[in-house]
């Protein structure tokens, strides 16, 4: 269907406008790129899905995103990601947290704010028939 090509297209280009506004964000630096797994030797035995706001970019253009939610899922994998390997009382550990949580829900109120739910609706639709 070619409208159906028109409306995830018109999907990519908003999801890359609030992935952008999310990287730009200086509090969200330690989000921006996957961790380090050289400087992090433990990572991936404790975070099986690793996610990150630049891959989060790539997969807007590999076409891997058919809704709005399918985006918020991987912004709560982040999310969870950053909760569960960052648990400790410590300082570095809390702000991690904070973040991590700051960022997903800056990320709800965002699309939130500025995505039509018809928009959003008409992307569930075409995602369910595929
Ligand atoms: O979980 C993360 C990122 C922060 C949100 C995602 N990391 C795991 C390491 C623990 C902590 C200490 C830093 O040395 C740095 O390596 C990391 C990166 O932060």
């Amino acid at each position: 269907y070619l409208e159906e090509e028109n409306t995830l297209r018109e999907l990519r280009i908003f999801l890359r406008q609030i992935c952008a506004k999310l990287a730009r964000n200086k509090q969200f630096y330690m989000f921006s790129k996957p961790v380090d797994v050289n400087e992090v030797p433990d990572y991936l035995q404790i975070i099986k899905e690793p996610m990150d706001l630049e891959t989060m970019m790539t997969k807007i253009d590999l076409h891997k995103y058919t809704c709005a939610q399918d985006f918020l899922n991987d912004v709560d994998l982040l999310c969870k990601n950053a909760l569960e390997y960052n648990p400790d009382r410590q300082p570095a550990d809390k702000l991690i947290r904070h973040r991590a949580c700051y960022l997903r829900d800056t990320a709800y109120a965002l699309i939130k704010a500025e995505m039509d739910s018809d928009f959003e609706v008409n992307c569930r639709t075409i995602r369910e028939s595929r």
